[in-house]
């Protein structure tokens, strides 16, 4: 039998019983539960990760939803241990659901919730930081000044790339890949190439009215390329960001023989998922390639790294913090907890999950849907027609 785990209760006397397995950012996500009848019960135990034994201790005998994180292992277990206890929804505090069997929740009844659009800037902001600090080298100048070994400026030292007039590659052109495009184009006067499974117009136009912008300004200007094949992408790209969702199509899309075909001197960064790279063989490409230099916010095995990675001076390595803004957790929060109440309220779901900022809005009561529920068409949820 499962130990039990420490809860901070809000509203004891609340008609529903919500679950969020750790404490989340902000209060507003709190009052929002709180002040439409639920006993809230938020998780408290120390360790990190959560095992399915422990959720399902949370989860008790009645249970009307659960707020859950991208680190739990919610499939057949879990979902049927949330619908004996009368539950009907679970949101991930997360836009990527890969940790979620949806299936599983499907065949059980229940909507599974995700949290798109309020990262998606912050995120793209962290690969954007990711791409300079490499080009730059600024970690391993960071250690060096600390360690003492500054004794001059010279013409070698820490010599790096120029972002300007090179190529930036995005594989993944959904909402934070195109995000992060518009960041490097715009601010760094990049060229586009991107491969993506359907054709991002937006993003192309905004690459050629900036590059209609840059020419009426005597300028060279940007250009876009929608790559046919993903190769096309590593070989042509200097900087290389991956933005794609884990799934089956994308598992070790990165693998040895890709990353033989991309440029020596390249930068590959991946704020997506982990295991979108094959680690081992990527340890094995920066021992052999000391030129060529990543930035990773995610890992094949979170929180562990492959062997040899760490000692590697031409990686940068970052603890999944890519989303990690205060608004944009604290958003992230009042998302999650919106699927949820608004799954057990019986409120239709949101008409397009690409456009939840009426949710965010902290001087406005939120609208009375669920924000974003990706399974709301196998379930034929009803939808919002505000
Ligand atoms: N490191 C972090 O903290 C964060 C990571 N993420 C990850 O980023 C992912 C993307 O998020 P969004 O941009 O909001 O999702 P999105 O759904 O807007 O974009 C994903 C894009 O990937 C494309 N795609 C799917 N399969 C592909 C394939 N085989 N090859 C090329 N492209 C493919 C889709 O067509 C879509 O355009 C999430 O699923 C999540 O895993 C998201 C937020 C924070
Ligand atoms: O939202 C996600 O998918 C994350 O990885 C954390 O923000």
């Amino acid at each position: 039998m499962a130990k039990p785990v420490s809860i901070e209760v809000w509203n004891p006397s609340g008609k529903y019983r919500v679950v969020s397995t750790k404490p989340m950012p902000g209060t507003r996500w709190i009052n929002l539960l709180i002040q439409n009848d639920v006993r809230l019960e938020i998780c408290t135990e120390k360790k990190t990760i959560l095992s399915v034994e422990d959720i399902i201790a949370l989860i008790g005998d009645k249970c009307d939803g659960v707020i859950g994180q991208l680190t739990e292992d919610w499939g057949e277990e879990l979902f049927s241990a949330l619908s004996k206890a009368g539950g009907k929804a679970f949101s991930n505090m997360a836009v990527g659901y890969n940790n979620v069997d949806v299936d599983a929740a499907n065949k059980y009844g229940v909507a599974v919730g995700n949290t798109p659009g309020v990262l998606t800037e912050t995120t793209a902001e962290l690969a954007a930081s990711l791409t300079l600090a490499a080009a730059r080298r600024i970690v391993e100048a960071d250690e060096f000044m600390r360690a003492g070994l500054y004794d001059g400026w010279l013409p070698h030292l820490f010599v790096g790339n120029l972002l300007k007039g090179q190529t930036v590659g995005v594989i993944g052109a959904g909402r934070i890949g195109s995000a992060y495009a518009r960041m490097m184009v715009e601010g760094f006067k990049m060229n586009l190439i991107y491969y993506d499974l359907y054709q991002s117009t937006r993003l192309e136009k905004f690459v050629t009215a900036y590059a209609a912008f840059l020419k009426a300004n005597g300028e060279t200007p940007v250009t876009w390329k929608r790559a046919a094949t993903m190769d096309e992408v590593l070989q042509e790209a200097d900087i290389i960001s991956l933005h794609p969702v884990l799934d089956k199509t994308t598992y070790h899309l990165v693998n040895k023989e890709r990353l033989a075909k991309m440029k020596k001197e390249a930068i590959l960064i991946n704020c997506s998922r982990g295991p979108v790279i094959d680690e081992a063989a990527l340890v094995e490409h920066l021992k052999h390639n000391p030129m060529f230099r990543v930035g990773l916010d995610v890992f094949e095995e979170e929180p562990y790294m492959k062997p040899g990675l760490a000692e590697l001076k031409n990686a940068i390595v970052v603890p999944h913090i890519a989303s990690a803004s205060k608004w944009t957790r604290e958003g992230m929060a009042t998302l999650a907890a919106l699927n949820v109440l608004g799954k057990v309220k019986g409120y239709p779901v949101w008409f397009d999950a690409n456009r939840v900022e009426p949710f965010l809005n902290e001087n406005a009561r939120p609208p009375a849907a669920c924000p974003s529920i990706v399974n709301a068409k196998a379930l034929g949820l009803p939808t919002s027609k505000l």
